[in-house]
């Protein structure tokens, strides 16, 4: 079944662009991530699929529901937004408390589950929390309810690499148990980690929706060295070389393939440092996608 189905969805605000035939279908049980660049569509995708604003034309479904008519779906769904603003006099439990007096349960038990595991203290006054904290009193709150949908819009912002290793481990036994999750970043190496497939989406429009399997099989990595003395082209003619650049005893490009035949090449080199970095999203973009359309 699919949780979140999108059909030809076009959102204009007044005269910009917010998204431009927007078509995304994301499965039961899946971790499904949304990427792209600032600007590129994905908080008015997400905000439609909210029915916080509606679309111009085309259509969006949660649970077979369509967003625009009916405000009831937000119950099942779990959203954190990439800001949270909160009153600030208010104790974080009461908040939450209050958060969770919109559900038809009692949340908690799941309240001081979610609040031990991201080590937040819930007798504080929202005033007297870092932005880190805040973000995660934002997390517990989308949480609490334990919803089918769990929509994530750049939730990792604010907080510290630790608690970012939380936050994914409590995103992925909410998937065990069952939840669909719709991830928005622009940050392609946090997608990567957590998710089965990624809409690419650029001015608007999705550009590519890929199996994460075959993104990683087929992207290129970028690859940096320098050496104790002149390198020369020769050690890297080979396939999967591409964009490359030499000065002196450095050199940099683009590799896509078996890494072992290079690695052996290189071995010949007298090496003072290498580096091999994931590609970022304009790289992507750039060199294995270019501006075609194609879905999966
Ligand atoms: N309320 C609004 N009024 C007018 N234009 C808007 C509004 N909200 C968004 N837009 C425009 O819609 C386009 C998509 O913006 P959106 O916020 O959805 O992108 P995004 O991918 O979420 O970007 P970011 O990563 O920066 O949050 C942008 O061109 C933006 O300027």
């Amino acid at each position: 079944m699919n949780v979140i189905e999108i059909k030809n969805l076009t959102k204009y605000y007044g005269r910009s662009r917010g998204i431009t035939d927007v078509n995304l279908r994301v499965e039961q049980g899946e971790i499904f991530g949304f990427i792209g660049p600032n600007g590129a569509g994905k908080s008015t995708t997400i905000r439609t699929l909210l029915g916080l604003i509606y679309p111009t034309s085309g259509s969006a479904t949660v649970f077979g529901k369509s967003c625009a008519a009916c405000p009831e779906i937000k119950k099942e769904i779990g959203y954190l937004p990439s800001e949270v603003f909160y009153y600030d006099n208010m104790r974080v439990i009461d908040l939450l408390r209050y958060s969770a007096s919109f559900y038809k349960k009692d949340c908690t038990k799941r309240i001081h589950e979610l609040a031990d595991a991201m080590n937040l203290d819930v007798h504080k006054k929202i005033d007297d929390l870092s932005f880190g904290n805040k973000k995660k009193v934002g997390i517990v709150q989308g949480l609490l309810h334990e919803p089918e949908l769990i929509i994530l819009d750049e939730p990792t912002s604010g907080l510290d690499p630790l608690m970012q290793q939380k936050f994914f481990a409590l995103i992925a036994a909410e998937n065990q148990k069952g939840a669909t999750v719709f991830f928005s970043s622009h940050i392609l190496s946090e997608v990567q980690k957590m998710c089965n497939r990624v809409a690419f989406i650029k001015d608007g429009r999705i550009i590519r929706t890929e199996k994460m399997s075959d993104l990683q099989e087929n992207s290129y990595k970028r690859i940096h060295l320098e050496a104790n003395g002149p390198v020369t082209s020769s050690y890297f003619a080979m396939d999967g070389v591409r964009d490359l650049k030499m000065e002196g005893n450095t050199a940099g490009f683009l590799f896509k393939g078996n890494v072992n035949p290079l690695m052996q090449k290189l071995a010949a080199l007298d090496l003072r440092n290498v580096s091999i970095e994931e590609p970022d999203l304009e790289e992507i973009f750039l060199h294995d996608y270019g501006r075609e359309d194609r879905t999966v």
